[in-house]
């Protein structure tokens, strides 16, 4: 492959702004890729595709050229060329004769690739802390769980059922030139055959479809909502699932859709707008009051809860260099909170979900088993499931539905 020098500035100038003005990698990515009208849909696909390889690929990359991996460390331009540089000899690519790479000899970074695989968490581009929390909550499993979690995500899409079926979507896209393939056991999601800005398409200005990986809309099934319930969604967020429920309610009955963030409960009401979803209400939780109001109101209630996000680490790279351990544990806290508190809110008989985008048990399992023992019998588990990036090729996520007895 011929690299193009204007193309490699800008993916350049987007890990600038990363790892040294420390911005989100996605908002960066989106600016950058706004500035240049003229750039093609090649050249847009080789800056983002290359960004995010490199902000994942960062400390094995750092190793590649004997730089020392630390939070402390704030690369330079010149490092970021270099950088960018043994990434594209690691592809196999042939580095044109440019000031910017000269001191680069591919036979140096072949060999320290080799020595690269002694040590998992270079060899896994990963920080210390979460190989080793990784290693105590997954034992063997985590060799194969960070190896899946460092590949790229597929693109899926949930086809919005208020508006198409999955099979009449598959056949408009396919038309688009937009080729796609069903889910086994997941009815509304296509994966999308080749990666392209779907955002763009027509049939999603129209509403036809969100983006929602398999696993997440496996969650909106598993509370088992049926069109004339009252459900409440506690932690919305810009409403994901909630729209997956309004779909699954064949937009009868009524879902209250929560958050902390009113930011993220009108980006939903845009959603909804867009997806046909009428039987949706946001509610900020802005005082325990909210939640008291609402007690033992719901028929289903959905716990998505906020956490440490690991098992989505394949679309956000970055998160793995910005979190710290600190904000595990403290995360965990909120979630026994929100068990503990917004419970309440639920029926007798009714059933709630409790989910996580985490591989960790400690956020998952171990959560639900606390929160049975605190309920002293109140609550039983009625199934629980736990996707694994690693055997299912989707993200890592962990769900369990509970009924209040
Ligand atoms: C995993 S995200 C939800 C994603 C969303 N359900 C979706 O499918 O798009 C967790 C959400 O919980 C919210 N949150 C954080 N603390 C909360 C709290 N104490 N009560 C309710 N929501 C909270 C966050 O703002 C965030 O939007």
């Amino acid at each position: 492959m011929r690299l193009h020098r204007n193309l490699v500035a800008a993916v350049v100038e987007a890990l600038h702004q990363i790892f040294v003005e420390k911005k989100y990698a996605d908002k960066v990515i989106e600016k950058i890729l706004q500035s240049n009208p003229k750039w093609g849909a090649r050249d847009r696909a080789f800056i983002a595709e290359n960004t995010y390889e490199v902000v994942r690929w960062w400390r094995w990359l750092l190793f590649l050229n004997e730089i020392e991996y630390t939070d402390a460390y704030f690369p330079t331009r010149e490092d970021l060329w270099k950088i960018v540089g043994v990434w594209q000899i690691s592809l196999q690519t042939q580095l044109p004769d440019w000031q910017e790479f000269t001191g680069i000899y591919p036979k140096k970074v072949f060999q320290k690739i080799e020595e690269s695989k002694k040590i998992r968490k270079v060899f896994q581009s990963i920080p210390d802390w979460l190989d080793e929390i990784g290693e105590k909550e997954l034992g063997k499993f985590w060799e194969k769980e960070i190896y899946a979690l460092n590949q790229s995500a597929p693109v899926v899409i949930r086809a919005n059922t208020l508006k198409t079926t999955p099979l009449r979507l598959q056949n408009l896209l396919l038309q688009s030139d937009i080729p796609t393939v069903e889910v086994k056991n997941v009815p509304t999601a296509l994966v999308l055959q080749k990666r392209m800005n779907i955002f763009s398409s027509p049939h999603f200005k129209n509403g036809l479809f969100e983006i929602q990986d398999a696993s997440s809309q496996q969650v909106g099934t598993m509370l088992e909502v049926e069109p004339a319930m009252r459900v409440i969604d506690a932690c919305a967020g810009a409403g994901g699932k909630t729209l997956h429920l309004a779909a699954l309610m064949e937009n009868k009955g009524k879902i209250i859709a929560m958050d902390v963030e009113q930011w993220k409960l009108d980006e939903l009401q845009k959603r909804a707008k867009r997806a046909n979803a009428q039987n949706i209400e946001t509610k900020l939780i802005d005082s325990s009051k909210v939640i008291k109001r609402l007690e033992a109101s719901a028929d289903r209630l959905l716990l998505d809860v906020p956490c440490s996000g690991l098992g989505v680490l394949k679309r956000n790279p970055d998160a793995k260099w910005k979190m710290q351990l600190n904000f595990v544990e403290n995360i965990k806290k909120t979630q026994r909170e929100i068990l503990q508190n917004y419970s309440s809110m639920l029926k007798k008989g009714g059933k709630m979900v409790y989910a996580t985008c985490s591989i960790l048990p400690s956020e998952s399992e171990e959560q639900v088993r606390w929160f049975l023992s605190e309920q002293k019998g109140d609550f039983e588990l009625l199934e629980e499931k736990r996707i694994s990036p690693a055997q299912s090729g989707f993200d890592g996520f962990y769900m369990a539905r509970l009924r209040k007895k």
